[in-house]
């Protein structure tokens, strides 16, 4: 009975979507399985393509079997995706109206994707004759084109009895980090017969010789010197008489590694209880519930998660947590690592390529039964789930920006009902999205309205800055923050001071003429840089230096203008000299494990203020802070986008959170030019149920989500005009389709019109029900399938996160 396999190829067009079926060689018969990445001959050409077996099938007696092409090579020993996943794979592609392969590989550690060597290895349970057999002399064998088709079928058999496994030669991108060790290098006798030998004045030497002669265990240099106050050249003289010798050790720079405080459950209190009852419950009646848990900041949500996924492991379950863009939240990670020890594995975007993937494998063996992670964890391999948890489920960055442009919480919902368990979202400013849901019972909703121990929240001041300006000099401190934070500063307790970046950045303009330094290549300002000392594109990358003379009028008077966080932090030494401050930004946490260690540098008391962008807003719980300083709280409302008083409104009560959270009591103030904006007001409240009531009331009137969906179409091109008439044909094609119902917006130049030299143009189309618009959209994508190699690029975002 001859094989043949179903394969998705590595060509991302609209007719590759469904499998192509190709001949299995003899020799590979029944070594193949599905989720197995291969090599296929494709196309008129017969170009090599990768590609993956989706299904295998026994030809029958109508297959023409000389009319299909034979798989070329094998590039996997096992599969590297699994049944649940494939089928994932299926209903993304359809639903975010991607290619199959590119939602496969988006579920692929970056590693698998790219051209690293790869290396069988014997492992020990390999019998010395197979060995001899397959590997010769070699320790391991190089994995290239090269194996024949008999070798290939010799190793799929012989991974199949777990006596080889692959590895890939990631080199280390970060080069190692060592430091020097100082040992003696001869015996004490030896050292003791140098000592006496030397002249009375060399009392360093003698002092070195004494210690050497004591201890034998090797010691860092720099510590040694300390200890003994002795300079290197000292070290270095002694390494030359051969008394002692200098090693280079290697450091751990696992930032998980650093010391992780053993938990034990807490007592939980009665609302904590209600939620974690009924998320085990429906974990262990195999229930695919969603939960939303809504609980003010401080609440205790993460104990109710903690407690969800004990209660999963003890029925022999797995358990998969997401959280925002996790390098911003190591305290977290901490948290959960701190109550499961190694059973938990951990996938973010700051881990080296290596260090990633080996936790991708410690998953797919099943090691690890618990994962925390940001977006792209959700699709961890992770079998038999009992719990699914999405922590901030209001945030932005669950929603993918590219192809596929999947929303994490969708693709947790997906994979609960695969596995019969409950998800968990939980926030104290929910979207708006799922808590409609949870008004309709979609959802069902956990409440935990208090502070645990029942602390108050923090008690929040709007000061209105038009006003401080009348009084004051221009500053970014009004008088009643900066006594505020005075007065924290005298107590020893510590402050929180947030700059609200989003839309907003600094930039140079010209005091004589107004000109504002454009890039060439977009259709936007660029961004001054002070660390770098540059100008840059936030789009396109485009760097140059900052002008000295106008580059329009000649003149001198160069002004910068807009507040970055470095032009507050010089404004705070100056007005208090004496506050140490830590600031936290894209620019001083850019290295890896940066941002950990500055935030353990805050929990340590090491300094008085914390200082950041939007980055300090979430999820942090330290005890001594009791001040919240929101130093612009406007910039994010004067977005021309429906989700602007939702953004303001989630970041305001967000960072509010972070105030008086142990047992001194919180205070806010909130600057602001809007102190009667309602999402100013209802934040200062922290009232998320009255603040859901009033803006789906809005929503309702202009017709937005939740009411409405969404989709957004982008269409760009080198050519402006193409861009333009594209939509516009789009326009009167989903018109002729689409009921009466629909409201379409646009075309509309993109909110930044030109973007590395390509236009872009966008639709909303909002509307309740519209069964032909699936099939429109497809249509749409194929047809410009055909005309892209004019360059011109169709994108389609469903449930967009903004309209810009
Ligand atoms: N049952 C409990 N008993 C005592 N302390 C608790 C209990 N539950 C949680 N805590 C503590 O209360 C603090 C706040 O809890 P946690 O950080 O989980 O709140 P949260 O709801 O996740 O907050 P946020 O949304 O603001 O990040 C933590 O220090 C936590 O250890
Ligand atoms: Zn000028
Ligand atoms: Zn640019």
């Amino acid at each position: 009975m001859t094989q043949i396999a179903l394969v998705i190829v590595d060509v991302p067009t609209m007719q590759t979507n469904t499998p192509y079926s190709y001949l299995i060689p003899t020799t590979l018969q029944h070594q193949l399985q599905p989720g197995m990445r291969i090599t296929v001959p494709f196309g008129r050409g017969d170009r090599r393509v990768q590609g993956f077996v989706w299904a295998i099938q026994e030809a029958t007696a109508d297959t023409q079997l000389d009319d299909l092409k034979t798989i070329d090579s094998v590039m996997d020993l096992t599969p590297v995706i699994n049944a649940e996943l494939m089928s994932l794979a299926d209903w993304l592609a359809q639903t975010t109206y991607a290619f199959t392969i590119t939602c496969l590989q988006t579920m692929l550690p970056n590693v698998l994707k790219a051209k690293y060597e790869k290396w069988v290895t014997p492992l020990p349970t390999l019998s010395t004759e197979k060995r001899q057999a397959v590997f010769g002399n070699q320790t391991r064998l190089l994995w290239d084109d090269h194996l024949s088709t008999e070798q290939l079928h010799d190793l799929l058999q012989l991974s199949r009895q777990h006596d080889i496994e692959i590895s890939y030669a990631v080199k280390n991108q970060a080069r190692v980090k060592t430091v020097t060790m100082v040992q003696a290098n001869e015996t004490p006798e030896a050292l003791a017969t140098a000592k006496a030998g030397l002249r009375k004045t060399a009392t360093k030497q003698a002092s070195l010789l004494d210690y050497l002669i004591s201890h034998d265990a090797p010691i860092k240099q720099r510590d040694l010197e300390q200890q003994l106050n002795v300079s290197a050249s000292i070290l270095k003289t002694a390494e030359q008489n051969g008394w002692v010798k200098r090693t280079a050790q290697e450091v751990y720079r696992d930032p998980f590694q650093s010391a992780v405080i053993k938990t034990k459950p807490l007592t939980l209190n009665a609302d904590q209880e209600r939620a974690v009852s009924a998320i085990t419950s429906a974990t262990n009646q195999q229930d695919a519930k969603t939960f939303l848990l809504e609980g003010v900041t401080g609440s205790g949500k993460t104990e109710v998660y903690l407690q969800a996924i004990a209660n999963t492991l003890e029925h022999g379950k797995n358990a998969l947590m997401l959280v925002p863009e996790i390098s911003l939240t190591p305290q977290i990670v901490g948290r959960v690592r701190g109550r499961f020890g190694k059973q938990v594995a951990v996938l973010h975007s700051g881990l080296s390529v290596g260090e990633r993937f080996d936790e991708w494998r410690r998953i797919n063996r099943g090691e690890a039964r618990v994962v925390v992670g940001a977006r792209s964890a959700v699709f961890a391999p992770l079998n038999n789930l009992g719990v699914i948890i999405v922590d901030e489920e209001h945030e932005a960055s669950y929603k993918q920006d590219d192809n596929p442009r999947y929303h994490a919480r969708d693709v947790a919902i997906w994979r609960s009902h695969y596995h019969s368990c409950p998800v968990v979202l939980g926030s104290a400013t929910p979207s708006l999205e799922s808590r409609a849901r949870a008004q309709k019972q979609v959802y069902q909703l956990l409440n935990l309205p208090h502070r645990v121990n029942h602390q108050q929240l923090p008690d929040v001041s709007i000061i209105d800055m038009t006003e401080e300006l009348r009084h004051h000099k221009e500053s970014n401190f009004s008088s009643e923050l900066l006594s505020a934070i005075t007065t924290r500063l005298n107590r020893g307790e510590q402050s929180l001071l947030m700059l609200n970046r989003r839309g907003y950045s600094s930039f140079v303009m010209c005091r004589d003429c107004g000109f504002v330094v454009p890039c060439p290549n977009c259709d936007i300002s660029l961004t001054l840089h002070m660390d770098t000392k540059t100008m840059k594109c936030h789009y396109c990358g485009h760097e140059e230096p900052i002008p000295r003379v106008c580059p329009n009028c000649r003149g001198h008077h160069i002004r910068y203008y807009g507040t970055g966080t470095q032009k507050v932090e010089a404004e705070l030494h100056e007005l208090l000299p004496d506050a140490r401050i830590i600031r936290m930004d894209v620019d001083t946490t850019r290295r890896k494990g940066a941002h950990e260690r500055l935030l353990k540098q805050f929990g340590d008391h090491q300094a008085d203020i914390l200082l950041g962008t939007q980055m300090i807003a979430k999820g942090l719980d330290f005890p001594d802070v009791t001040l919240v300083g929101v130093l612009n709280a406007d910039t994010s409302l004067g977005l021309p986008d429906f989700r602007a008083s939702e953004r303001t409104f989630q970041l305001l009560t967000q960072v509010s959170g972070r105030a008086g959270r142990a047992d001194k009591p919180g205070q806010v103030f909130i600057q602001t030019y809007n102190p009667d904006h309602y999402a100013i007001q209802l934040a200062k409240r922290q009232d998320y149920e009255q603040f859901f009531v009033k803006e789906m009331r809005l929503r309702h009137r202009g017709n937005y989500p939740p009411y409405f969906y969404a989709v957004k179409l982008t269409a760009s091109d080198l050519d402006e005009r193409k861009a333009a008439t594209a939509m516009i044909s789009i326009v009167r094609q989903l018109k002729a389709t689409l009921s009466a119902n629909v409201i379409i917006l646009g075309p509309t130049p993109g909110a930044v019109a030109r973007i590395n030299n390509r236009y872009y143009y966008q639709l909303v189309i909002k509307y309740k029900h519209e069964p032909a618009l699936n099939q429109a959209l497809f249509t749409i994508l194929g047809q410009a399938q055909k005309q892209s190699r004019g360059g011109l690029q169709i994108a389609i975002d469903r449930n967009p996160m903004s309209f810009m």
